[in-house]
C-alpha cells in the first residue's frame, strides 16, 4: 500500500520536483539548527496534547540531534504511476489528488534524505520496466503486472532490493524469463545487488503473510554494525531508517534506563532485538515479543551472531502474548519494559495488562508518532484510568531524539514510572 501525499498547487513537469521536496522534505530549506527550534516547539505541541497540558515543560528534554543531516535513509518503496511527463511506467512516491483522479509518481531525485545509491539502483530498475513488454499495476483489477520497488541498504553499502509484481496468471517460465533479464540488466549496468528479491503479490499491502517472497540473486540477508553489535535484516523486518540517529536513540534510552544487572528487560514490539541485544550486557535478561517472524527469526540469529545469551523472544501479538510472557518470568525483581509499537500504538488491552501487573513500575514508551490519536489514547490510559484498584504511572521525562532530519518528525522516548 502507497501514501498519497496531497497537494493544493497543480503538479506540473516543471515543479514536480520542488512540490515533492515540500512533502517529503518540508524542513529540508531551513538551516539545521532552525529545523531543531521548529522541531523543539513541536515536541512542546505534542506534550500539551499527550497530557492534557498537565506536564510541567520542564520535564521536557531538548531535542538530540541526529548526527547525519542528508541521504540517511537505508529503506525505500518506490510505486509505479503516470509521470507528469506522461511516461506510464515511473517509479518515485505518490503526489497529487484522489478526489480529482490526478496521481502521479515523482522520482525522488532531488530528496536529500534518500541516498543516490538508492536513486541509481531506482533509475537502472525504471529502465528496466520501461522497455518490458509488460505493462503496469496500478490498481488490483487492471490487468498490469510490475508494481513497487523496495529498495534498502546497509552503512557498508551492500544493497537489498525486493521487486514487487503481480503474477495474474502468467506461466512460471514468463516469469522466471523476467526475472533472468532483470538479473543481467543489473549486471550490464554496473550495479551489484547484494540481495535479490520477486514478491508475487495479489494483495494491496505485500507482506510476509499474503504473498511469496523468493531470492532471485545473491544473499538472503544484509547485516548492519550497530552500536557494538552486528545485525542481521531480512527484507521485510523492521530496520530504523536512519541507523546513526538510531544508535543516538539506544544511547539516550540507556542513560534514562539506568539498567542495573538485576533487571529484566520486556522489550515489547522488539524488531530484529536492537533493543534488547545492545542492553545485553546491562542488564540480568530480557524477553522481547514481535508479531512479525521474519523480524523474529533475525531477533533469534542476532543473538548467536552476537554471542547474546540472555536474551529470549517470543513470537505474537502483544495483545495476545503478554499475559503468558508474565507467568513464564520466573525470579523477577525489577522490570524495566521498553515499548516501542508502530505509529499507530498498541491496543487498549496491552495498556491494561501493563497496569494491571504489578512488577511494571518503569516503562518507556517510544513513539514516532506521539501526536497519533492511539498514541494519545495509550498515554492517557497510563496516566490514570479512574479505577482505584490500579495505580497509574506518572510521566517522569520526555526525550526527543531527530532521526528524520528535513522532516517534521522524531522519535519521542516518554518515561513513566509508579
Ligand atoms: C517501530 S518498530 C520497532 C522495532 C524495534 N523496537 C526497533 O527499534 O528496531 C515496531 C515493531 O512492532 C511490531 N508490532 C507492532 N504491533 C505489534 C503487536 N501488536 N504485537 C507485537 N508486535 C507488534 C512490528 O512488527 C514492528 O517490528
Amino acid at each position: 500500500m502507497c501514501e498519497i501525499n496531497t497537494i493544493m498547487e497543480p503538479l506540473t513537469d516543471h515543479n514536480k520536483y520542488r512540490i515533492l521536496e515540500d512533502i517529503i522534505t518540508p524542513l529540508g530549506r531551513l538551516p539545521y539548527e532552525k529545523q531543531l527550534i521548529l522541531k523543539r516547539n513541536l515536541v512542546r505541541d505534542h506534550v500539551e496534547l499527550l497530557t492534557k497540558k498537565k506536564c510541567k515543560h520542564s520535564r521536557i528534554l531538548p531535542i538530540t540531534p541526529s548526527p547525519v543531516l542528508d541521504h540517511y535513509r537505508n529503506k525505500d518503496e518506490f510505486n509505479v504511476h503516470m509521470g507528469k511527463d506522461g511516461d506510464p511506467k515511473t517509479f518515485g512516491f505518490f503526489t497529487g489528488n484522489l478526489g480529482n483522479n490526478s496521481v502521479f509518481a515523482v522520482s525522488p531525485t532531488h530528496l536529500r534524505n534518500v541516498k543516490p545509491e538508492h536513486k541509481q539502483v531506482l533509475q537502472v530498475f525504471e529502465d528496466f520496466v520501461r522497455k518490458s513488454p509488460l505493462p503496469p499495476c496500478y490498481l488490483l483489477n487492471d490487468g498490469g503486472y510490475w508494481r513497487q520497488i523496495l529498495i534498502r541498504s546497509n552503512l557498508k553499502g551492500d544493497i537489498m532490493a525486493v521487486v514487487v509484481v503481480h503474477p495474474r496468471n502468467r506461466s512460471s517460465e514468463e516469469i522466471n524469463e523476467e526475472k533472468e533479464q532483470l538479473i543481467q540488466h543489473f549486471k550490464d549496468n554496473n550495479i551489484q545487488i547484494h540481495s535479490l528479491y520477486y514478491h508475487l503479490s495479489e494483495h494491496v499491502k505485500s507482506t510476509e503473510k499474503n504473498s511469496k517472497l523468493t531470492l532471485i540473486h545473491g544473499e538472503p540477508y544484509i547485516y548492519e554494525d550497530f552500536l557494538h553489535s552486528k545485525f542481521r535484516i531480512s527484507p521485510l523486518s523492521f530496520f530504523q531508517i536512519n541507523v546513526k540517529a538510531a544508535e543516538v536513540l539506544h544511547e539516550e534510552l540507556l542513560q534514562l534506563a539506568e539498567f542495573k544487572n538485576t533487571n529484566t528487560l520486556l522489550d515489547l514490539c522488539c524488531g530484529i532485538g536492537t533493543f534488547s541485544i545492545s542492553f545485553a550486557k546491562y542488564v540480568r535478561n530480557s524477553v522481547g515479543v514481535e508479531q512479525s517472524m521474519s523480524s523474529l527469526n533475525d531477533a533469534l540469529a542476532n543473538c548467536s551472531i552476537n554471542n547474546v545469551h540472555n536474551c529470549f523472544f517470543t513470537l505474537g501479538k502483544l495483545e495476545e502474548r503478554l499475559s503468558s510472557v508474565y507467568s513464564s518470568l520466573e525470579n523477577v525483581h525489577e522490570l524495566v519494559v521498553v515499548l516501542n509499537p508502530g505509529r499507530s500504538g498498541v491496543h487498549p488491552r496491552v495498556i491494561q495488562l501493563l497496569l494491571d501487573y504489578p512488577l511494571v513500575n518503569k516503562l518507556f514508551y517510544i513513539s514516532c508518532k506521539p501526536d497519533n490519536v492511539s498514541t494519545a489514547r495509550n498515554v492517557t490510559s497510563l496516566l490514570g484510568t479512574g479505577k482505584k484498584k490500579i495505580k497509574p504511572f506518572k510521566l517522569k521525562a520526555f526525550k526527543p531524539v531527530d532521526l528524520f532530519p528535513h522532516t517534521l518528525h522524531y522519535e519521542m522516548i516518554m518515561h513513566f514510572e509508579r
